[in-house]
């Protein structure tokens, strides 16, 4: 492994000894990782080495399908978020997810945001009204939608459904933002802004990042881990990462020679 310097970063998210299967299919193999407080950390590996998969355990994604299933150590803030007690909905609530595609509720961009916030808290319509503007200001979206909040949040673009679905996550004032590849389907515009938005939104929320571009996660991540085949060959500093890999296996993927 890298060095890291620590000093002045806290643990979020720990994994120690993780394991995580599909039915038989051994999907994760004894990963032990930190993620750093208010950093941005991105997966990045060849297609199938288990990034979306790392990325889906922190908030129980897989917890609908009975034959998957997580062992070791995986903890937020020291929860343990595989125990069965774990409430779903909090645990969703503190660990928000956007995914690859666009994917706002077929209802208005207002309603969109106030969705999830009503599941956890009961707000008055004037705090409601207040905290919708601040997530898609957060979002950088507000000025572009202020006038229209009771359109269909389907009717936006791709870039702005994404930046909707990201407010929407953080609307309910989540610890950690999950993004599984959420620029793979935007044009160059789209993905810039969101990039830009990412490393924003790093000052307040924890960020894991799931990418196959190799530029996207240099520009935007502190720390990067690389994966291969279920296992995390090496994790550190981005820049570390990127310069001086301390496995071969890394340089090469880093370098193109593979994968
Ligand atoms: N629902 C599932 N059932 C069975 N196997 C699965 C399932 N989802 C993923 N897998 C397998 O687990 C492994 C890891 O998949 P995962 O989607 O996490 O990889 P990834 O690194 O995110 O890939 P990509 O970059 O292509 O999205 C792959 O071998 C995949 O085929």
């Amino acid at each position: 492994m890298n060095d890291i310097p620590t000093a002045t970063l806290t643990t979020q998210i720990t994994l120690r000894n993780f394991n995580f299967y599909y039915g038989k299919y051994h999907a994760l193999k004894n990963i032990n990782l930190d993620i750093y407080r208010t950093q941005v950390t991105a997966f990045i590996g060849p297609s199938g080495c288990g990034k979306s998969t790392l990325l889906r355990t922190m908030n129980r994604m897989y917890d609908l399908y009975p034959d998957q299933r997580a062992e070791g150590e995986l903890r937020l803030d020291g929860m343990d978020i595989l125990d069965k007690s774990v409430d779903i909905n909090h645990l969703r609530a503190r660990v928000g997810m956007v995914f690859q595609k666009p994917t706002p509720f077929p209802m208005s961009i207002y309603e969109n945001i106030a969705f999830g916030v009503n599941l956890q808290e009961r707000l008055s319509r004037s705090e409601m009204d207040e905290r919708v503007e601040w997530a898609l200001k957060k979002a950088a979206l507000w000025d572009e939608v202020k006038d229209v909040l009771n359109k269909s949040g389907m009717s936006l673009s791709g870039g702005q459904q994404q930046r909707l679905c990201i407010a929407r996550g953080i609307a309910v004032k989540p610890e950690v933002l999950l993004l599984d590849e959420p620029t793979s389907a935007l044009d160059p515009i789209s993905t810039m802004r969101i990039e830009e938005l990412v490393t924003e939104l790093k000052e307040e929320f924890t960020i894991v990042i799931v990418t196959h571009n190799m530029q996207q996660a240099a520009r935007m991540s502190d720390y990067t881990a690389y994966m291969y085949l279920g296992e995390l060959i090496e994790f550190g500093v981005t820049d570390q990462i990127f310069i001086k890999p301390q496995k071969k296996q890394t340089e090469d993927y880093i370098t193109g020679r593979f994968g």
